[in-house]
């Protein structure tokens, strides 16, 4: 490791880098490795670490060598002997507590845990054959058997989602379907507004609200997005695109308040689809990006937070389907394999737990409420609202 040193000069003083060992502590056996804690050099920071990780797990002769966290003068590095996403092994719960689903692993070895409560909204992305149905039918496994109504948007005619639709709420495969189903979620949003707005707290966990008022989360996947958007006559289409546009975005702003959550998951997200697109992807914050063809579509899913964590997504291979670069919860990137769901395994859980899903016409009813001002209330919605979709930027 580099670090700095005061040489002494005929005439003063110069810093100059030097190569010095880390100072290691004690090593921490893992499941599957070991963890370190590590002194910093006067001079060095955590960046020092990041950038020489590679050469760290060379030397070290393990898999792979990650910084997982600092504090001032110290750094904690994790190191992996063996590849932890080589199989990623199924046949247990994947449902983790309430809105919680281990979808799979992280190169770290820990589970890669998709909570919606602490991440609501997921873009799930991928080349096709790279692993995002697989991702999809996880989460139906593990939401399966909870408290929580599903709806399903699928743009690939039904083929993706037509076999779990027993413990689906609601399944929408057309644009003109999806429009309808998104207004009645939009009305589902308005009606638990006024809920909490009647017991007079800001969303619906919270503990003031009696819990046989609470109503059931609504996880919606969305698979195949850009088919909400691509117009082939925009004339004809341009106002039924818009009021999808619109209406997703709504969900997307207001819907963890009041727990609808979205998984829209997609060959491609880019601003070409339009400025609904645009405005939709910044508001799902976590983001799954498996192979991609092209730095584009990576850069898309991935944001500008970091050029490695792309890097990494490009180098993803085909022969590893399920491989993800994840962003979640801790606002870092990790390597991710999810468990492989088979489509039948998929079927199997949501048939067992059919009886758990709620008709689409008792979520869209809500509680017995009284609305005592409607149209202060629809106001609410608004003001909270997307903007004019043609005023977005692109
Ligand atoms: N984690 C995994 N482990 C092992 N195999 C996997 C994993 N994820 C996906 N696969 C396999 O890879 C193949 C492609 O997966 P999947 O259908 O999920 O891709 P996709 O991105 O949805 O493709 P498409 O867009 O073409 O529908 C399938 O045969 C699937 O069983």
């Amino acid at each position: 490791m580099r670090g700095l040193m005061i040489a002494k000069q005929r005439r003063g003083l110069r810093r100059v880098e030097v190569e010095r060992a880390p100072r290691l502590g004690l090593l921490r056996p893992t499941p599957t490795g070991f963890r370190v804690t590590v002194r910093l050099h006067d001079g060095q920071t955590p960046d020092d670490y990041e950038r020489v990780l590679d050469k760290l797990a060379h030397a070290w002769r393990v898999h792979s060598v990650r910084l997982v966290g600092w504090r001032p003068g110290k750094v904690t590095l994790v190191a992996t002997m063996t590849d932890p996403l080589e199989t990623v092994a199924g046949g247990h719960s994947l449902a983790d507590g309430l809105l919680r689903v281990r979808v799979g692993r992280l190169d770290s070895g820990e589970w890669f845990v998709i909570d919606f409560r602490k991440v609501p909204h997921w873009l799930n992305v991928g080349a096709t054959q790279s692993g995002k149905s697989n991702l999809a039918n996880a989460l139906i496994a593990g939401l399966a058997p909870q408290p929580v109504a599903l709806v399903g948007f699928d743009l690939k005619g039904g083929v993706e989602f037509t076999p779990y639709q027993r413990r689906l709420s609601a399944l929408a495969t057309e644009r003109a379907e999806c429009a309808r189903l998104l207004a009645d979620l939009v009305g589902i949003i308005t009606s638990r507004m006024a809920l909490c707005r009647q017991h007079r707290v800001k969303n619906i966990w919270h503990p003031r609200l009696p819990e046989e008022a609470r109503p059931t989360p609504i996880v919606v996947l969305v698979d195949e997005v850009a088919e909400l958007f691509l117009m082939a006559d925009p004339k004809a289409e341009k106002e039924e695109v818009a009021a999808v546009a619109t209406r997703l975005l709504r969900i997307a702003q207001l819907g963890r308040a009041f727990g609808i959550y979205l998984v829209v998951c997609g060959q491609r997200v880019g601003s070409d689809l339009g400025p609904g697109v645009t405005a939709l992807r910044a508001q799902l914050t976590g983001r799954i990006c498996h192979m991609v063809n092209d730095d584009e579509t990576a850069k898309m899913c991935l944001g500008d937070m970091d050029s490695r964590a792309v890097a990494a997504a490009r180098q993803i291979s085909a022969d590893r389907p399920g491989t993800a670069v994840v962003l979640g919860a801790d606002s870092r990137w990790h390597m991710e394999r999810s468990v492989h769901v088979t489509e039948e395994e998929a079927e199997a859980a949501a048939e067992e737990h059919a009886e758990l899903a709620p008709s689409w016409a008792l979520l869209t009813g809500g509680p017995a409420i009284e609305v005592a001002d409607a149209e202060e209330l629809e106001q609410a919605v608004d003001e909270f609202a997307a903007p004019d979709l043609e005023d977005l930027p692109v």
